[in-house]
């Protein structure tokens, strides 16, 4: 492993605010983050937007030293035109942003995004409380792709090259298929001038707005990239200070990644990674002669110097023949065995150099036929890079089954159509089960190669499966099995999707912090409809849960209360979520309950921002989505459910990654 001497680690942004721990059992214990909010004159509602997503109540104050003297757990804003010089000498006690509405028309004032630890630009409309949730979430450090990513056994960046994101958004869904980043090419960008003409390098207040725009409308981590004219890219070399500015505002705009050039300065590249926060760096270097040799003892040098600031070393050359490409795999084999850490992307260009994008596995960069040119020569899609990998052997052919009930039979035609769509050599088959049917036969099948059940299985009617994850064996439900090879034989697995599915539409527009501590309230028949629900709940270290309906037993049941009587409700601590999982013809039953605590969050002070999910599937009469949303809730059914529940099932099952936005478009109404 390589170590910089003088790095410091990569929580060096010095926003020390939000202790994160990692409980025992698991769960997190999120504290609670103290910020200072400063808006722009008349957008005084973002400070309320951005409390609500955290869970936490807000004031506005006048001055700093009200502000000092005020609550932590509160979180205050105040005006760029009150807060003036008084940043100059803030002692950083809170998280300080600039929050800047791009469509108000006012102008950013630069100071004082020199003296915020981040900026944050949105609109009011539209406006995306999703986006604050991700922006948030990722700066103080409450989600971490990157972690998530690097667990991953191949991963795919879409090189977006649009002169204008404003182009890429209608088929950004479709574009993004099968990525798992996506690549905002900053030097690609061509900023319109008054007269017709475009600036011979976007400012950053136009690259900005674009990465703000590109944020809104993609949940992907987003790389950014200021690519130099020798290095196949527009931006140019003469000050490299340049650079700099470009690249540490992206971090302050919580970029994900930033793509950072090893010709660099080596002060730059050090004040870069000194300065990232939870940004990642991408050490980058490409060689365009045609003549980089990977057998040579400069290209092991040039990995060491990239890894010494790099979470990621990518290293890109031109090649001329197919043999290269051997080269570079024993190259990857070598540093592999050499360095566990930082990972490398190592790949080739141009049509010889193909190959090696199909074998690399780190953050291999891909193209797609919508987008207006390729990025590098020899780029491939991830559809082609799959059908590449099958033919070689890399991917065989598996039969995957979605075992359910006659309801989930569109889901099985969107399998179907991602497995077109990316190219995929499995075949996907539909076997209708009947309610308590087993699926032994199934798995045991010869080409079996995994499948989803819907509804899940209890897993203690399954002892065929005898190795459960975590998760699986808690809820008590399987709804994926995948296999393992291991030592020559085959393991099944059985896991549970939905519990992530839940977690995930709990934390679109809230970050996990929000949860923490604060009360649920969860309805349901019996335990068996609820499990998933508060196994997503404890994930997001939730304080005590109450249920109605139903009694918990088995490990889930650790503060977990029944509520017993109407006068039980009125004691209980006002709940920050409520989910109910009753069956269809039942789902009104939440009505009083959604009406007795309905939301109000306008007023400084009070608690806002109170979530509702609706599991129910199926014909009813009254819809209670409407009553929550009209009560102030945030309210989400079992569409968003499923469609995170999807996303997540095609990870597991086929390792592919699939928005979010795309399971939803391309599954019409009718998935669940
Ligand atoms: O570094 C890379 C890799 C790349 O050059 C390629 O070869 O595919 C494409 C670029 O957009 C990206 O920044």
């Amino acid at each position: 492993m390589i170590h910089p001497d003088n790095i410091p680690p990569s929580t060096l942004k010095g926003n020390g605010f939000v202790a994160i721990q990692e409980l025992s059992n698991g769960a997190p214990n999120w504290t609670k983050p103290a910020l200072l909010i400063i808006y722009g004159d008349g957008h005084e509602n973002i400070v309320r937007s951005i409390a609500d997503v955290l869970g936490q109540p807000w004031e506005l104050a006048a001055s700093l030293a009200e502000i000092k003297a005020g609550f932590e757990g509160t979180i205050y804003g105040i005006s760029n035109i009150f807060v003036g010089s008084q940043l100059q000498d803030w002692d950083g006690s809170r998280l300080a942003i600039n929050a800047h509405c791009v469509d108000g028309g006012q102008a950013l004032d630069e100071n004082l995004t020199s003296r915020c630890a981040y900026e944050y630009l949105y609109t009011e409309s539209p406006f995306f409380q999703r986006d604050i949730a991700r922006f948030l979430g990722f700066v103080l450090g409450q989600i971490s792709h990157h972690r998530d990513l690097t667990k991953k056994a191949r991963t795919t960046q879409i090189s977006t090259t649009f002169p204008d994101v404003h182009a890429a958004l209608p088929n950004l869904d479709i574009l993004s298929v099968g990525a798992d980043v996506v690549e905002l090419r900053v030097d690609l960008l061509k900023e319109p001038l008054p007269d017709g003409s475009f600036s011979r390098m976007p400012s950053l207040k136009y690259v900005g707005e674009q990465l703000m725009l590109l944020r809104q409308r993609t949940e992907l981590p987003i790389i950014y990239t200021t690519r130099c004219t020798k290095e196949n890219g527009r931006f140019p070399m003469d000050d490299p200070n340049l650079f700099y500015e470009y690249l540490s505002r992206a971090i302050k705009w919580g970029c994900e990644y930033i793509d950072v050039e090893l010709w660099l300065p080596e002060d730059i590249r050090r004040r870069l990674a000194e300065h990232k926060g939870n940004s990642k760096i991408i050490s980058a270097f490409h060689d365009f002669s045609g003549t980089f040799k990977w057998t040579s003892p400069e290209a092991q040098e040039l990995f060491r110097r990239g890894a010494v600031y790099g979470d990621v070393v990518k290293m890109i050359a031109f090649v001329n023949s197919i043999q290269e490409n051997y080269e570079l795999e024993y190259f990857r084999s070598t540093i592999q065995s050499t360095f566990p850490h930082p990972p490398l992307a190592g790949v080739n260009m141009g049509p010889m150099g193909q190959l090696s994008r199909a074998l690399n596995k780190v953050f291999t960069p891909i193209t797609h036929p919508l987008l207006p040119m390729i990025a590098a020569p020899g780029q491939l899609s991830a559809a082609e890079i799959n059908m590449a990998l099958h033919s070689m052997g890399q991917m065989p052919k598996v039969d995957i089954y979605g075992i359910g009930s006659y309801r989930s039979t569109t889901q099985a035609i969107f399998f179907e159509k991602c497995f077109n769509e990316l190219s995929l050599p499995h075949q996907f088959m539909f076997i209708e089960r009947a309610p308590k049917g087993s699926i032994d036969a199934i798995i045991r099948r010869p080409n079996f190669g995994g499948a989803y059940i819907n509804p899940p299985l209890a897993a203690a009617s399954a002892p065929y499966l005898p190795s459960l994850t975590t998760a699986a064996r808690t809820i008590g439900q399987v709804d994926v099995v995948t296999l393992r090879l291991e030592g020559g034989r085959t393991t099944f697995i059985g896991d549970n999707a939905t519990w992530k599915g839940i977690r995930a539409t709990l934390s679109r527009d809230f970050v996990p912090s929000a949860y923490s501590g604060q009360a649920a309230l969860i309805l349901a028949s019996a335990e068996a409809d609820a499990a998933a629900a508060i196994f997503a709940l404890k994930s997001l270290g939730i304080g005590p849960i109450y249920t109605i309906g139903f009694k918990t037993h088995g490990p889930l049941s650790s503060e977990v209360d029944p509520v017993r009587s109407v006068e039980d409700v009125k004691r209980l601590q006002q709940p920050f979520v409520i989910i109910s999982a009753l069956p269809a013809e039942k789902s009104l039953l939440v009505v009083p309950l959604l009406k007795h605590y309905r939301v109000d969050g306008r007023s400084p002070g009070s608690l806002a921002g109170k979530v509702f999910v609706d599991l129910a599937n199926g014909p009813r009469k009254g819809d209670p989505l409407v009553i929550a949303a009209s009560s102030g809730w945030t309210a989400y059914g079992i569409a968003d459910v499923s469609a995170w529940t999807t996303v997540e099932t095609l990870r597991l099952l086929v390792g592919q990654n699939v928005p979010y936005d795309f399971v939803r478009l391309a599954s019409g109404r009718g998935l669940f």
